[in-house]
Formats: structure tokens, C-alpha cells, sequence
């Protein structure tokens, strides 16, 4: 693995060339580097990873080892625009460095769970490509995604999400002009959520959350331009069990400028040793502000 300051650097200037491209999406790296066989299923994993957690691992993980094949692809996807959050610490090219050390901690964490995977070989553990794209909704992702030359077509995506955005894939406001949800029908044709109950005093619980697939299959949102067969696409999956403590980028950023041992049960490994030697969130980060 390359040291944190040439990762760093090799993401900056590829992130400059993908500013500068008419490129929508482009994949920037892959774990490992060496060729892998085309993908039969996309695994997404669209987020700010600011930083990557042990939520994300749980996600992508439990996605990959439901059915472990090798033709299942990883993408761990980077937006550099965001539909709501305005971009703040830390950098872009400190989180793809990230990325790709997260793509290390899955990949030894599916290894740790498959038993016919021996120290030396792990040529049956998933590959995973690091990505960047400039749109912010899922259906312009998926799109983006499905016009690159880099994946067989057509190819499955199935979103990996937690409850907090699949409310938002369905709000309404943001698919102007109509302001409906048909433009979902696009992604719902061809591609398939798999989405992780987020319990907690935002989203409800987890009665109220499990309850809004049956809403959907049940016709509630058909007058908003929803179609009840998009339920069946939608996968709910359990997330953190009652008593452990809530994880997020939020809780992890804190913890690295005010709590650094409870980074250990927020963070990754390989991760966790970038925050800890590079501190991309210390207060002394030029306009760290979390
Ligand atoms: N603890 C969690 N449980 C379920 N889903 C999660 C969890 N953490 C993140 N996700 C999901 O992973 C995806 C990417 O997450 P995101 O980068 O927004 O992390 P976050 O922890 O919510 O970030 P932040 O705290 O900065 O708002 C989103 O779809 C989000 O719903
Ligand atoms: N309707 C949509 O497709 C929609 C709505 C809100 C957020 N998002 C995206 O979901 C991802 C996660 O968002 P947050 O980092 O704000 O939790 C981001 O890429 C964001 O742009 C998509």
C-alpha cells in the first residue's frame, strides 16, 4: 500500500482531471489492481465518507457475504456534490485516500468470514473500484454509472443505503419540474435498494420505518407518481442492535477532535490509522469545522 501522503497526492490530481472532464462518473481506482472478471451484480455504496465507519463496513459487508460470488463488484462512491450538505473538512483527496484504505478493511473483513480464504490467497474475496461522480440524485448516478465503458451492460446496481436516504430518494422536491416520483421508474426498472434500518429519534422506529415498504406496496404513494411493484425492489435489512451505541461520520469526526480512543468501535482499521497519523479533522485543519 502506498504511504498516506503519496495516496493523498495521486488522488488530488486525479480529481483535477475528473473536475476538468465533461466526465459524469469516472472509477479511479481498484482493490486490488490486478485484472478482475467482469462484474455480474454492482454493489453501490454511495456516500461522503467523511470518514468511512463501521456502519459503512456493516453495509457493505453484509451486502457482499449474503451471497458470495465472484462475480459481485464492490463500488465504493464518492459524489463531490452533494444534494443537501454543503462540502466541508475533510479534503476530497483525503477521503478517496480513505476509500481506498476502507476497500483494504472490507476486503479483510469478508476474508475473516469466508473460511476457504487461506492468509495467502484472497482471489475469491470481492474487488472493489473507488469512484467519484458530480451528480448528486441516485436516478443520475445510476445513469452515470450505466453510460460508463468501465462495466458490462447491462449490469444490476443494487444501492446500498441506510433508512435516512431511501426517505429521501422519495421525497418529491427533489425531481423537478413535476415534483413527482415517476423519474424513480428509471432506476426501479433495471436496479435494486438494499437499505439499513437507521432506528433513532430522526427516522422513527423500527416499526415506523419497516412499515414504509408496505405503505409503498399497499398503493399510499401511487397519487405522488410511485408504482407499488418498486416495493418488491426495495431489500430492509437490520441494522445496529438495540443496545449498541449509534455510529456515524458525524459521532466519528467528533470523536477524532475530542474523543480519540472511541474511534476504535466508529472507524475501521486501516481507516483509523489515516485519521489518527494525518488528522484530517484536528482543529488546527485550515477550516475544520464538523
Ligand atoms: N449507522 C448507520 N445505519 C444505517 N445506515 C447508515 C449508517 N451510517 C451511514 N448510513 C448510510 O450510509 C450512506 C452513506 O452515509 P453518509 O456518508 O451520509 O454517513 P453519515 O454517517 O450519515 O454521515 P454524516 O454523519 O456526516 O451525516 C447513507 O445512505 C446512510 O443512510
Ligand atoms: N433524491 C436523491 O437521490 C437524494 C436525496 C438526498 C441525498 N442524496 C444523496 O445521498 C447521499 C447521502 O447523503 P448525505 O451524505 O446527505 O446523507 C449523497 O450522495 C446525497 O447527494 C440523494
Amino acid at each position: 500500500m502506498a504511504s498516506f501522503r503519496a495516496l493523498r497526492s495521486q488522488y488530488a490530481s486525479l480529481l483535477k482531471q475528473f473536475a476538468a472532464s465533461t466526465k459524469e462518473f469516472e472509477v479511479l481506482a481498484t482493490v486490488p489492481t490486478d485484472h478482475a472478471p467482469p462484474p455480474k451484480i454492482l454493489y453501490v455504496l454511495d456516500s461522503s465518507f467523511n470518514p468511512p465507519t463501521r456502519a459503512h463496513l456493516r453495509i457493505a459487508s453484509s451486502a457482499l457475504l449474503e451471497k458470495l460470488e465472484p462475480g459481485s463488484r464492490l463500488l465504493l462512491l464518492l459524489a463531490t456534490q452533494n444534494a443537501d450538505k454543503p462540502s466541508k473538512p475533510a479534503p476530497f483527496e483525503d477521503r478517496l485516500a480513505m476509500m481506498e484504505l476502507f476497500a483494504h478493511d472490507v476486503r479483510s473483513h469478508l476474508a475473516a468470514r469466508d473460511p476457504s480464504v487461506s492468509a495467502s490467497s484472497m482471489e475469491h474475496i470481492p474487488t472493489i473500484d473507488i469512484a467519484v461522480t458530480k451528480k448528486p440524485y441516485f436516478i443520475d448516478k445510476a445513469a452515470a454509472i450505466e453510460a460508463s465503458d468501465h462495466y458490462p451492460s447491462p449490469l444490476e446496481q443494487v444501492h446500498l443505503t441506510g433508512y435516512d436516504t431511501l426517505i429521501r430518494i422519495f421525497n418529491p422536491k427533489y425531481y423537478p419540474p413535476e415534483h413527482t416520483l415517476q423519474p424513480l421508474s428509471a432506476l426501479f426498472s433495471q436496479h435494486r435498494l438494499r437499505v439499513t434500518l437507521r432506528p433513532g429519534d430522526d427516522w422513527g422506529n423500527r416499526e415506523e420505518q419497516e412499515s414504509f415498504v408496505d405503505s409503498l406496496a399497499r398503493g399510499d404513494r401511487d397519487s405522488e407518481g410511485a408504482q407499488r411493484e418498486w416495493a418488491q425492489k426495495i431489500q430492509l435489512i437490520e441494522g445496529r442492535k438495540p443496545d449498541d451505541p449509534p455510529v456515524s461520520s458525524t459521532r466519528a469526526r467528533e470523536a477524532a477532535q475530542s474523543a480519540p480512543q472511541d474511534l476504535e468501535w466508529l472507524i475501521p482499521d486501516h481507516v483509523r490509522q489515516f485519521v489518527i497519523s494525518e488528522t484530517p479533522y484536528s482543529t488546527e485543519s485550515p477550516g475544520t469545522k464538523i
